[in-house]
């Protein structure tokens, strides 16, 4: 049976590195892709940034590929994760040789809680002085997140938090996912989340996986692109029980869209996430062979020095597959 791809482009860059990983994914397998539509475009449109087939398409497939949306991206990208169920945002932030990086010895996988925190949506209009948001951490969902890391990650952990001063939400958080570490026999290592910013700057090698609330890793995940040479490099698994979305870290980029000289990487390399955890285990691991490859030969898009296309640099990367 042909599996069934979700494609999302989105807005901006999304409808560039989109297409690119998608002739990806068309080099290694036989894949049907359902194309929908979401974000700022279809926003002006028809009123609503995410129409309900897109929804309801993304929560139905085997695995949906994101691209990015614009200033509707909070109410796009927020309920597909909800749509896959998605407890987890595995998100790698890798150096790779040849690529000029601040900090070439990074090799970090962020573990993202992916449904609460202060994306849970509870932010309130008092008076004209005041705003509230009532950020919500459950010992559920920070325990399913630390199973999944244990899982993921038998040898240990780090845990980021701050528990120093939001001890009953990130006190819930940290206890949670290291009581459940410790019924598996999973040691873990706690690091306040201020502290974790200076330190993987200093020092990334002590660093291998850091399971983080939610905003956390949405932050700490974007400071680590930059010490390894971009947001154009960082991909994203957002994972549920029965259903995935792929997506790379970063946005729109507004700054590059409609150049074509977007770096395709991040999304290529969120589209060899989506093949293993289709089972293409194979497919996945050429795919990521030859993105680190032509990384590392060249061509690069500028965001790398480079001053090749998109489109250059994809067709290096099917090139390297054949
Ligand atoms: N998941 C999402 O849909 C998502 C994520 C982040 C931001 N956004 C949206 O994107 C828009 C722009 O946000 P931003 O500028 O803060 O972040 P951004 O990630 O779009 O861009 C930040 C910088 O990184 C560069 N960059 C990002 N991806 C790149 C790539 N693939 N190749 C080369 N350079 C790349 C951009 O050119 C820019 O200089 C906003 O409207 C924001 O809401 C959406
Ligand atoms: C746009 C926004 C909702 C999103 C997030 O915070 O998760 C983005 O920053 C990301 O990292 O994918």
């Amino acid at each position: 049976m042909t599996e069934e791809i979700v494609v999302v482009e989105g807005d901006g860059i999304g409808k560039e590195v989109v297409p690119a990983a998608v002739s990806v994914l068309e080099a290694v397998g036989d894949f049907e892709f359902v194309r929908h539509d979401a974000g700022d475009a279809v926003k002006e449109e028809t009123g609503e940034a995410l129409p309900r087939e897109t929804y309801d398409a993304v929560a139905a497939a085997d695995a949906t590929l994101f691209g990015a949306a614009g200033e509707t991206a909070a109410d796009v990208i927020l309920p597909l994760r909800t749509a896959v169920e998605s407890f987890v945002n595995v998100r790698p932030a890798r150096a790779y040789p040849g690529v000029d990086a601040l900090r070439p010895e990074t090799d970090i996988v962020f573990l993202r809680e992916n449904t609460e925190g202060v994306y849970s949506g509870h932010e309130d209009r008092l008076s004209d002085d005041l705003s509230t948001l009532t950020r919500v951490v459950t010992t559920s969902a920070s325990e399913r997140l630390a199973e999944f890391a244990c899982d993921y990650a038998p040898e240990g952990f780090h845990v980021a938090h701050k528990a120093n001063v939001m001890r009953e939400t990130d006190g819930r958080f940290r206890d949670a996912v290291t009581g459940v570490a410790d019924e598996k026999g999973v040691e873990t290592e706690e690091v306040l989340m201020d502290a974790f910013a200076t330190h993987v700057c200093l020092d990334p090698e002590q660093f291998d996986v850091v399971v983080c609330p939610n905003l956390a890793g949405d932050v700490l995940s974007d400071l680590a692109a930059g010490l390894v040479g971009g947001l154009g490099l960082l991909p994203s698994a957002n994972i549920g029980s029965d259903n995935a979305l792929f997506e790379p870290v970063h946005g729109t980029a507004p700054d590059i869209a409609g150049e074509g000289v977007a770096n395709p990487s991040a999304t290529i390399l969120s589209a060899a996430m989506l093949l293993e955890h289709l089972g293409y285990d194979e497919e996945g691991t050429a795919v990521r062979e030859a993105v680190e490859s032509t990384l590392s030969d060249g061509p690069r898009t500028p965001d790398l020095g480079g001053d090749a296309s998109t489109e250059d640099v994809t067709e290096a990367i099917i090139d390297e597959l054949d």
